[in-house]
């Protein structure tokens, strides 16, 4: 892929559902190897566009390109991505090893390299003494840590990540924000959407802030902080707080350290 090619093109997206406006015209360009922090109160619009740019659900208008194939083109785009929803989509009957065999199976990942990455991953978040126990029995952060294995298996060009601390403990937090910095340094992409506000300043090179379908501020968090006119010595909340005009506080966890 050139360097030149955004790893994620949206122009003038728009979605409504019913009567209600879901995005009102919203554009990125994220360039490859960034770590895209995407935030937004309830609402704003933030699943519907991972939605839309992980080609799961279409716009209304407006076109998205990934790596400059079109999100209409699922079959293409596939391969270059991986996506961790808000519900990761999970077999209660399979293990964890079973589970993830499957996806490499899906994903066409040869057999040897398969288990090669599954036994890296497993014990890198903690997870291979428990691997062969049933997901109906695993706890809520075992089961987002087998999720977010699932979504970077392939070792896709674009991370998709909602949430992806959520129920973790400070441990399994950590090494997922450290997955994330070790993807943006080999060259991968990530957007990663969340409420956790020091998640974003400890990762992101970049941070966008969605209210009401639209993006109010983009830039380095500094440079979000320096525009919401908290001045560059506030917080990222602060600065979260003001171009949402205060609409609505970030979850109570937006300032835990997870
Ligand atoms: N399937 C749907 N049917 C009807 N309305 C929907 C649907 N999905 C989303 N919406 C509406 O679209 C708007 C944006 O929702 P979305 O889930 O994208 O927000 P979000 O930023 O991800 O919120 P949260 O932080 O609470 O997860 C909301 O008003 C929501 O009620």
């Amino acid at each position: 892929m050139p360097s030149t090619t955004p790893a994620v093109e949206a122009v003038d997206l728009r979605k409504r559902y019913g009567d209600e406006v879901a995005l009102d015209g919203l554009s990125l360009s994220i360039p490859a190897g960034t770590v895209y922090g995407f935030l937004g109160p309830n609402g704003a619009g933030k699943t519907t566009t991972m939605r839309l740019l992980t080609g799961l659900s279409t716009p209304d208008s407006g076109s998205v390109r990934v790596c400059g194939v079109s999100a209409t083109d699922r079959r293409s785009l596939a391969p270059r991505i991986g996506y961790l929803p808000e519900t990761p989509p999970l077999y209660d009957e399979f293990s964890a090893r079973e589970q993830l065999d499957y996806v490499a199976d899906l994903r066409d990942i040869p057999t040897d390299d398969a288990r090669d990455r599954i036994e890296t991953y497993l014990e890198e978040f903690d997870l291979a003494a428990d691997a062969d126990r049933r997901l109906g029995t695993y706890s809520k952060g075992m089961r987002q840590k087998t999720a977010f294995i699932q979504s970077v298996l392939h070792d896709p060009d674009v991370l998709f990540l909602d949430e992806p601390t959520s129920g973790l403990d400070p441990r399994a937090a950590r090494r997922i924000r450290e997955s994330v910095v070790d993807f943006a340094d080999a060259g991968a992409t990530v957007f990663l959407s969340t409420h956790i506000l020091s998640v974003v300043e400890a990762v992101a090179d970049e941070v966008a802030v969605l209210f009401d379908g639209r993006l109010v501020a983009e830039g380095t968090a500094d440079e979000v902080r320096a525009r919401a006119e908290t001045g560059a010595s506030a917080s990222l909340e602060d600065a979260f707080l003001a171009v949402t005009g205060d609409a609505e506080r970030p979850e109570s966890d937006a300032t835990q350290g997870a």
